[in-house]
């Protein structure tokens, strides 16, 4: 007889619940009542209420939690300094979408060394979370594996779908049933329609497969998302940041009865994934929205504590402290300087506005 399942099947290995999770790793009402603020002060500038911009800056992917919560202790006092005119929300990446292969990010394999402990990176990114959290820094997420969420998404101010797989339904349902705001990328052709299509889609209930607290296999009923919104990172045919993409976004998004409003991303595509480019692309979009464009509601930076990027090789011990592993990143002083200007810039703006 011949087998007919699990035939490509390595192993299957069984994994702690999300509910033992949080009981090892739990949250004070204090953090909690953080993270729903966060997520409302988020709403109030999707809304326009609050007139500030997001700043969504950090590493590509955290790969050392100990080196993540240094920047998130650089981050911290320059988002406090800049915090009347810009809502900093630090990027804490634990799922890399990749192109092709390569390591898949810190929950996947925290070891860095292809032995997948996967269990071991849940419990070090919520501690990682939490510890961010009680600094009193928001973190942003992308959302990749539809089961994560229910170990951290507790956490989470706000969530990103990436350009990979904001065409994926299964993404789409999950982001219609997450707790909190979610962007939507463009797609890696540049193309904006399946970022619409998303939000319409996320927008809306939906009932999907998913997990429980208890790690059993449920039927989720979701609500939908209310909070979608578009996230220009470039693509194939080029950025997409100028004057005239932008306002060419905006009118697509108000054709498809969408809220027109918009976050930059000034990596990926739009740096031509060359970090040094990101500072260009976030001065031009910068004035743009001091110019006028109240659409352009935020900005975001792949930045680490030093510059560029380095190949994670067999040796994870060997690595040098403070450099992505996967897309190279600006360095802190570059990060600091960027968010500055961009205060000094906001505030002149709001002066003469007045
Ligand atoms: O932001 C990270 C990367 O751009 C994304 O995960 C794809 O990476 P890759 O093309 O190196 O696989
Ligand atoms: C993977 C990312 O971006 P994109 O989906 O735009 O490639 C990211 O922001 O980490």
């Amino acid at each position: 007889m011949h087998q007919t399942d699990n035939v490509n099947v390595r192993s299957i290995e069984k994994l702690v619940s999300p509910r033992e999770i949080k009981v090892e790793i739990p949250v004070t009402e204090a953090t909690q009542d953080f993270i729903f603020e966060s997520r409302e002060q988020v709403k109030r500038i999707l809304s326009g209420e609050d007139d500030r911009m997001l700043a969504v800056v950090g590493p590509c992917s955290i790969h050392d939690p100990k080196m993540a919560l240094d920047y998130a202790h650089r981050l911290k006092q320059v988002a406090d300094e800049v915090s009347d005119r810009l809502f900093v929300v630090m990027r804490v990446y634990f799922e890399k979408p990749r192109t092709t292969v390569g390591w898949k990010g810190l929950i996947n394999d925290p070891h860095l060394n292809d032995t997948f402990d996967v269990a071991h990176g849940f419990r070090i990114a919520r501690q990682l979370l939490v510890d961010i959290a009680e600094l009193g820094l928001p973190a942003a997420s992308e959302a990749l594996e539809p089961i994560t969420p229910q170990y951290i998404a507790d956490l989470i101010s706000l969530a990103s779908i990436g350009a990979r797989t904001t065409e994926s339904p299964t993404h789409r349902q999950m982001a219609s049933g997450l707790s909190m705001p979610v962007g939507y990328k463009n797609g890696t052709d540049g193309s904006l329609q399946i970022a619409l299509d998303a939000m319409t889609s996320s927008g809306s209930p939906h009932s999907f497969l998913g997990i429980d607290a208890e790690g059993a296999t449920c039927v989720v009923h979701s609500k939908g998302n209310p909070w979608g919104h578009l996230i220009l990172r470039g693509g194939r045919s080029g950025p997409n940041y100028a004057r005239e993409d932008i306002k060419d976004a905006i009118a697509q998004l108000e054709k498809a009865n969408l809220q027109s409003n918009l976050l930059v991303d000034c990596s990926h595509a739009n740096s031509n994934k060359d970090h040094t480019q990101q500072r260009n692309v976030w001065l031009d979009v910068l004035n743009q929205r001091t110019e006028g464009n109240r659409s352009i509601i935020g900005m975001m930076l792949e930045s680490n504590i030093s510059a560029g990027n380095q190949k994670l090789g067999a040796e994870p011990s060997a690595l040098t402290y403070g450099v992505s592993i996967t897309d190279a990143c600006i360095d802190w002083d570059e990060t600091a300087e960027l968010l500055r200007a961009a205060h000094t810039q906001l505030s002149e703006a709001a002066v003469s506005a007045t």
